[in-house]
């Protein structure tokens, strides 16, 4: 049956199907270090490793209508490679069937948006542009329904190039538009992604450096992974809808023309009501910063007004390859840098922002809402809250000097890297633990797990279910709000005042005294190290 070495060779099929893990070292035959692609039908290999998985493939994160829209949809594919002549096919067999669809591949289809500056090298055949094992790729999606077609570059850039795609998935419906972010597998800068996938839990096994495509196919995993908790948590992003090995088909962020939405730093915002919106579109941030951190536990590490698209007073957030967990070794240190690259473009719309330690504290405090529109509140409580100045111009000096302070100040990330933890225990035992910058990681704060914790623990082996924190702030905020009694005896709003001031002085009475135990036991140890 199987007439080619090639094919003989093939490793057992490793399925990506729906809903599961993604295997982390899948193993390409590929050799490593090996970059020159599509030398021989081997190199192939991996684009067909996955011959039996067809119609599962649809089914992921729940992606049923799909499936049965593909069901419904099969009459039409009259040349479909079946399932069974597929498993046993050589790869030679497959390239010949599924170059049928290289008209399909029209890159230099290119819809340009007006704002967006493109050369016209950018306009290219598939040919030129795309890899033989990326065209496989997308011949084989082509073939199962997962696009129809794949058109121009929608962008292209170091690392990946995104193309425009329409796919139908309902059998007389309409086109829906999808995006397909090619991973570059040939590059360097992907050198320097380590650090983010390095103490990632996730990507224990790490990053190959020695192979380059497994470190893209890391990247394209892990935006993938991250998209699925994103878009579980509903906060604006693509919807991820299909993953291969650097490939990642996205939900298309545009209109039904196929124009991408413009990306935050080129949003024509302008007219009457300009500064106002541009003020609504930063607390828009925060309140989707929050989100990001409570409830997908990522921090998106690489924010900024050029991966965040704008349509109609909404923010979308894309671009999340990089974004880590909340505990991984760096991640204070890139959401202070996501705040300041933030911070910084509002200013220069003319936005008063708050400072970047506020910032932060509303964004890794665990207590408190993480939904709307409590989130836009609390908030404007931030800006009411904050102190006053003679004026707008010491005001500003104020927070800048402020903002450059906590720039440069230590974070960290775990009591290991506590750099002076007998200084820091004092600190707390004279009450005045509310001066760390790390106060709201200590255990008095992080009470035990937090609500959107408990929402999405567990979540790694189901990434794509949902992180559903949809009910009421007010509940969340019952969980944090350890003894504090609530319901129709406390609905008076005075006494509710001073019950809380109450609860909050004896809180601070009680910091005096307690030294958290987890300082403490470090504390002891150390001492007796010390001996
Ligand atoms: N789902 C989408 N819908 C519409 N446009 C998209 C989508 N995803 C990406 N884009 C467009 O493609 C551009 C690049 O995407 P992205 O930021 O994800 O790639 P990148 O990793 O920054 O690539 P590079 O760093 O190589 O430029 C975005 O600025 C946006 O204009
Ligand atoms: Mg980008």
């Amino acid at each position: 049956m199987e007439t080619n070495a090639s094919t003989t060779a093939t490793p057992a099929p490793l399925s990506e199907p729906a809903g599961q893990e993604i295997p982390r070292d899948s193993v390409n035959a590929v050799p490593e270090g090996s970059e020159a692609v599509g030398k021989d039908d081997s190199d192939l290999d991996s684009v067909f490793d996955e011959l039996d998985d067809n119609l599962d493939d649809f089914d992921q994160d729940g992606e049923g209508d799909i499936t049965r829209n593909y069901n419904r949809q099969r009459p039409l594919h009259s040349n479909l490679q079946k399932p069974a002549a597929n498993t046993f096919a050589s790869v030679d067999d497959q390239m010949a069937a599924l170059s049928k669809h290289a008209g399909k591949i029209r890159l230099d289809d290119v819809k340009e948006n007006q704002d967006r500056e493109k050369d016209k090298a950018d306009r290219a055949t598939s040919e030129q542009v795309l890899d033989q094992r990326t065209r496989m790729i997308l011949y084989q999606m082509i073939n199962r329904g997962v696009v129809s077609e794949v058109h121009g570059a929608i962008s292209t850039g170091k690392e990946a190039n995104v193309y425009g795609a329409v796919a139908y998935p309902d059998l007389h419906g309409a086109a829906v538009q999808r995006a397909v972010k090619v991973y570059k597998t040939a590059i360097l800068s992907f050198k320097d992604r380590e650090r983010y996938i390095t103490g990632e839990h996730r990507f224990k096994s790490g990053a190959d450096k020695g192979n380059n495509r497994k470190m893209v196919k890391l990247w394209a995993e892990k935006e993938f992974r991250n998209l699925r908790r994103i878009h579980s948590a509903a906060i604006p992003c693509p919807e991820p809808i299909q993953l291969k090995l650097h490939v990642l088909v996205m939900g298309f962020l545009g209109d039904r023309k196929g124009y991408a939405y413009p990306r935050l730093r080129d949003a024509a915002i302008g007219g009457d009501d300009a500064d106002q919106l541009w003020r609504q579109l930063y607390i828009q941030l925060l309140g989707i910063m929050r989100r990001l951190y409570q409830i997908c536990r990522l921090v998106h590490a690489d924010l900024s007004e050029y991966n965040i698209l704008y349509n109609d007073k909404q923010l979308y957030i894309i671009d999340v390859s990089q974004s880590v967990e909340h505990d991984h070794p760096r991640s204070l240190e890139f959401l202070r840098m996501d705040i300041k690259n933030t911070g910084d473009f509002f200013r220069r719309q003319g936005v008063d922002t708050l400072s970047d330690r506020t910032v932060f504290d509303f964004i890794i405090q665990s207590a408190g809402p993480v939904e709307e529109p409590s989130l836009s509140e609390i908030i404007e409580q931030l800006y009411a809250s904050r102190k006053p100045s003679d004026d707008d111009e010491t005001a500003a000096a104020e927070v800048e000097v402020d903002n450059e302070v906590f720039r440069n100040q230590y974070i960290p990330q775990t009591l290991e890297q506590v750099y002076d933890i007998e200084k820091d225990a004092e600190k707390i035992g004279e009450g005045e633990g509310d001066k760390l910058v790390y106060r709201n990681l200590l255990a008095d704060q992080v009470v035990s797990k937090t609500a959107a914790e408990e929402q999405s623990s567990g979540d790694e082996s189901d990434e794509g279910a949902a992180l559903d924190s949809q009910d009421g702030s007010d509940d969340d905020e019952s969980k944090f709000e350890k003894g504090t009694p609530r319901g129709k005896r406390f609905q008076d709003k005075e006494e509710k005042k001073q019950h809380k001031h109450a609860v909050k002085e004896a809180k601070a009475e009680k910091r005096k005294e307690k030294m958290p135990k987890h300082l403490k036991k470090r504390l002891v140890s150390q001492t007796s190290r010390k001996k």
